[in-house]
């Protein structure tokens, strides 16, 4: 895309970037009829465009050599190698609908499913076996294979059954003898043991149980002084109640998650993934997914059209629906994408994600029979054109014309477009853009409690704490969700069960109060400047938020540093704080203006936050007028940019315990001279003082030594509830650790409550869905449980209960 760009004469960049929205029609049509006469542009479309110079189109020699590949690591028993090989093989064998190449995939599934029964992967190989004999019936090692995972399941009568059909099937006499032997043993096996049955082994396709419904219209859609719109409640809202359930109408996985998630549904993909059966870029959890997005591949047979730059002219763009079924209700999202163009793969994610809304929106009209004007979704969303930079803008403008052509070779039709049809393109992208949602998963950042629980009360070295964090999975907009407000301080937490938005409540929110949910940025996480910064970079507002316009006490202190003088609690700042004839606080970083803020009810704080405000304030209301380097309270002086190196260097030498995996017990002195040194230097409530004792609480538990790692997480959970409400889920997930590491010094007693009080809080937040979003609840939970009451408790986690693989 940088080649195109800087061949754009300076002229015409400049009236592209430095112009409106309402100028977009003239600006992207001088750009298309530039690009028309430009042969890069065509080289770049063709790149983009043909089958044959596309990196993601099938390859069946490919598939055959990493076939071999993985039959290779097979017999040297190395499985793990082996899964990665076939699972290659898969994503680049070409499934040609005529059965040619029918024995080829069967196999290579076969061979995944035996793999994935020596790796233990029971339910997994199963639902691979039904997909070879899906593709070939009469597979009989598919079928042996199903019947030998069936065995190891203790399901001997299902077995049998696969067995013998395995054995009509089965051609060579060795074959049929192994068999036969195979079939003996379980017949034996069978009179001896009871059935445990199997459970349908395509539980991965099943659907999302979903209780829940959310209460009677309890909020709408308003008007706000300096927000737009916005939602509000209309009548009272308990904490933890469901308010909103949604999906998408449109969403896309992010590139750093295209190997790990399902392209559909963006749960984690299981060890059986399948593909795309027409390219190679997406990857899907199950057959169900898959179908969902590619749609019904039988719909799909003449979607391979080359792109022609000569033979083309860019101003007659047409589409065609590829399959026309009026009964198919869902849109299947990547199927304009496939067919050998590569250009889904290449253009940014939010530029994709517009095609989709385009392709779904021309597909509607194909389907009614509609010969309308590509118009795109006519969306009712704010994009703030007129406030990017020209280089987005020409970006923008650049990217609407390639993806209007990209769509164009696939739909090949007679709707015609317009002028306008660009520039609508154009701030579909800039809508996208604002109003997009990121999908987010919890990811387990050290394996989780079932380490932990497993190792037991006297856990070793080289155990987990439980630590979780939150990760962008797929960018997503939604019609209603994209309605809702930014706050700093939300009353609302928005998750996702599979591409479905949740949001709930996570306190009582009064009648005709402002429903918001958090962008990302929060208060107490984040200090004020920066959370301006990250709001203005990624959703290019300035945030007006209750917690950006009201002085914040965490905001105050979470950066700081300490006083020097003995007891004064107040704090130090770098920025400048200046209260202004109308009563409003000032507040600037290195001279740059970031706000103005109301002064607070300091007696509406809590306990301890109350001593420090009165000691920032003084007792005579709010007295707020402060340099960087002077203390809040006192006016005493520090030189804020050497404390600021200094605690930064100490800082850095703790973090180095994070990079260490098998962290050796040497390290941690050193560590705990520079925590003494940032106790020294610091607030006693900031940010940098938390983290820090929640890094070496970490250490600590890595090396076995979980008396010291309680006494440092306790610490950091205390420093944390200065800075947020005591209900917040940042105290929860911190609980958490603290409870995995009361197990490991079998104290079932403080473990029970402090689990019963984070869980109260997650309750707030995810309500019935919290053990669904928070996997490893559950088997602390029961841990817990053993431990506090003293039952015997065998955790199943990591213990097949089932033996080996055969
Ligand atoms: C996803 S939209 C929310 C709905 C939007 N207010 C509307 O009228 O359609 C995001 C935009 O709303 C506005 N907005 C949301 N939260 C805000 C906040 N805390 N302060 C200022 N503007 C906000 C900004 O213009 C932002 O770009």
């Amino acid at each position: 895309m940088e080649r195109l760009k800087s061949a754009v004469p300076a002229e015409l960049r400049r009236a592209a970037g430095e112009g409106t929205a309402a100028g977009l029609p003239t600006t992207t049509s001088r750009l298309l009829a530039f690009f028309d006469s430009l042969p890069l542009f065509h080289q770049v479309m063709r790149e983009l465009a043909d089958p044959e110079l596309a990196l993601c189109r099938k390859d069946k020699g490919r598939a055959v050599e990493l076939k071999g590949k993985g039959n290779a690591c097979f017999s040297r028993r190395d499985f793990s190698e082996a899964l990665g090989f076939y699972s290659q093989a898969l994503r680049h064998v070409p499934l040609n609908l005529d059965g040619t190449d029918a024995d080829l995939v069967s196999a290579i599934y076969a061979n995944r499913a035996s793999t994935m029964h020596k790796l233990g992967l029971f339910k997994e190989s199963l639902r691979d076996c039904d997909r070879a004999i899906a593709v070939s019936s009469n597979y009989s090692k598919a079928w042996y294979r199903k019947g030998m995972v069936k065995a190891s399941l203790k399901n001997y009568s299902s077995a049998i059954h696969d067995l013998e059909v395995a054995l009509s099937m089965e051609m060579t006499s060795v074959g049929k003898s192994n068999i036969e032997q195979e079939l003996k043993l379980l017949l034996q096996k069978q009179e001896n043991v009871n059935e445990v049955g199997t459970s349908d082994c395509d539980s991965n396709d099943a659907d999302l149980p979903f209780a829940e419904q959310p209460q009677k219209v309890i909020i709408e859609s308003i008007s706000t002084p300096n927000k737009g719109r916005g939602m509000a409640s209309t009548s009272d809202i308990p904490p933890a109640s469901l308010i909103h359930v949604e999906d998408p109408l449109a969403a896309i996985i992010m590139k750093s998650s295209r190997e790990t998630h399902c392209h559909f549904c963006f749960n984690e993909a299981p060890a059986d993934v399948v593909f795309c059966p027409l390219c190679t870029i997406p990857i899907y959890c199950s057959k169900r997914c898959q179908k969902q997005a590619v749609g019904d591949i039988s719909c799909n047979q003449d979607t391979y059209i080359e792109y022609d730059g000569h033979a083309m002219s860019l101003a007659k763009l047409s589409v065609t629906s590829s399959c026309k079924s009026p009964s198919s209700k869902l849109f299947a999202e990547h199927r304009h994408e496939c067919g050998g163009a590569h250009w889904a793969a290449v253009l940014p994610a939010d530029i994709v994600l517009a095609g989709r809304m385009m392709a779904q929106d021309i597909e509607k009209k194909m389907l009614y029979g509609k010969n309308v004007a590509i118009s795109g979704p006519n969306l009712d969303l704010v994009h703030h054109y007129d406030h990017h930079s020209s280089a987005n803008k020409l970006e923008s403008q650049i990217y609407a014309i390639v993806l209007l052509l990209c769509l164009q070779n696939h739909y090949r039709s007679d709707l015609s477009w317009t002028e306008d049809s660009l520039s609508q393109l154009v701030l579909l992208i800039f809508q996208i853009k604002v109003n997009s949602i990121a999908i987010v998963r919890m990811k387990s950042m050290d394996g989780g409690p079932e380490l932990t629980v497993n190792r037991g009360v006297s856990a070793a070295e080289g155990a987990n704490m439980c630590s979780v964090e939150q990760v962008r999975v797929a960018q997503a907009i939604y019609a209603t969700g994209s309605l809702f407000n930014h706050s700093c301080r939300p009353n609302v937490h928005a998750y996702f069960l599979s591409r479905t938005l949740i949001l709930r409540s996570t306190e009582f929110i009064k009648s005709g109060s402002p429903v918001e949910l958090s962008y990302g940025p929060q208060a107490g996480e984040m200090h004020l400047p920066d959370r301006q910064k990250s709001l203005q970079e990624n959703y290019y507002f300035s945030c007006q938020c209750s917690g950006c316009s009201e002085l914040n006490l965490s905001d105050l202190v979470m950066n700081s540093f300490c006083c020097p003088q003995r007891n004064c609690l107040g704090a130090i700042s770098e920025s400048t704080y200046y209260r202004s004839k109308e009563n409003l606080v000032h507040v600037s970083l290195e001279g740059s203006y970031i706000c103005k803020l109301s002064l607070p009810d300091v007696s509406k704080v809590g306990k301890d936050m109350e001593k420090v405000a009165r000691a920032l304030f003084g007792n005579s209301g709010v007295s707020l007028n402060i340099d960087p380097g002077c203390c809040m309270n006192c006016r005493s002086h520090i030189d804020v940019s050497s404390a600021a190196a200094k605690s930064h260097r100490e800082v850095s030498k703790i973090n180095r315990l994070k990079e260490i995996t098998l962290l050796e017990k040497t390290l941690i002195p050193e560590a705990l001279q520079s925590l003494k040194q940032v106790k020294k230097l610091r607030h006693p409530y900031s940010k940098a003082l938390a983290q820090a004792e929640d890094t070496i609480a970490e250490a600590f538990v890595k090396v076995g030594d979980q008396e010291q790692a309680q006494k440092h997480c306790e610490a950091s959970i205390q420093v944390l509830e200065k800075l947020y409400h005591p209900k917040h889920i940042t105290i929860a997930h911190e609980l958490i650790k603290l409870v995995s590491i009361l197990l490991s010094l079998g104290d079932g007693a403080s473990a029970a409550a402090t689990f019963t009080r984070a869980e109260a809080i997650f309750s707030l937040y995810y309500g019935s869905h919290m053990e669904k979003i928070l996997a490893y609840l559950g088997t602390l939970k029961r841990a817990v449980h053993c431990e506090s009451t003293g039952a015997c408790c065998q955790s199943t986690v990591g213990n097949d209960p089932h033996g080996s693989a055969e």
